[in-house]
């Protein structure tokens, strides 16, 4: 019976707090954002472990976007591309992947600003999050990419979460199970 879950990650280790997301389940929470060390470990074991041979990293916002920086640095890239979860006012005609189904069920939009297509136009690119759990973040960036003509060689995460450690198309760090909830306790949903 665990209240939070110890997550490590190369040389470090994250007591994450378990959190209600329904009646009967609950969630580890991971917050990337403002943990320094966290994101140079993991950015130097994901870097590791995709292709050399591509052109940019991309992220959608907003946990993947020191991530990314850190790769980009440490493999020697001096760009990388944001995808934005809302439509800037300097975005010059905004391309939108629109009505992507989230996995609280929400409909989300996803937009890349059109100087940033243009640059994307058959480069290899290396999709990048923090954290994969439904997929339907990956899936949306994945497809807003392809559709400029970007060539995805690789999906990355730190983390995938619940049924996202059996992909196969995804190179991720380490596996963080879901939780059943069993009264006041959370008990993980093993991830075999
Ligand atoms: O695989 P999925 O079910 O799509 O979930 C994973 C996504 O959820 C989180 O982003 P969120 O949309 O919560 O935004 P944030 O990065 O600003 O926290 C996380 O950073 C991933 O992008
Ligand atoms: N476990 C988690 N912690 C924080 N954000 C998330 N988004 C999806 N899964 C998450």
């Amino acid at each position: 019976m665990v209240k939070s879950y110890l997550l490590t990650v190369g040389d470090y280790t994250r007591r994450l707090p378990i959190i209600p997301i329904d009646e009967t389940h609950g969630m580890a929470v991971f917050v990337l954002l403002g943990d320094a060390r966290m994101t140079h470990e993991s950015a130097k074991l994901l870097v590791d472990k995709i292709p050399d041979n591509f052109d940019y990293l991309v992220t959608t916002e907003s946990m993947g976007i020191p991530l990314v920086h850190e790769m980009s640095v440490l493999s020697l890239h001096s760009e990388y591309i944001v995808l934005r979860q809302s439509k800037k006012i300097y975005m010059q005609s905004p391309i939108a992947q629109k009505d992507y189904v989230d996995r609280w069920g929400n409909t989300k939009n996803m937009y890349l600003d059109a100087i940033d297509s243009k640059r994307l136009v058959g480069k290899k690119v290396v999709i990048v999050d923090d954290i994969v759990t439904s997929g339907a973040s990956m899936a949306a960036a994945s497809e807003l990419l392809k559709s400029v003509g970007a060539k995805v060689v690789a999906q990355a995460a730190i983390l995938a979460e619940g049924d996202a450690v059996h992909r196969k198309d995804l190179v991720f760090l380490e596996g963080l199970p879901l939780f059943e909830q069993n009264g006041d306790d959370f008990e993980p949903v093993s991830l075999d």
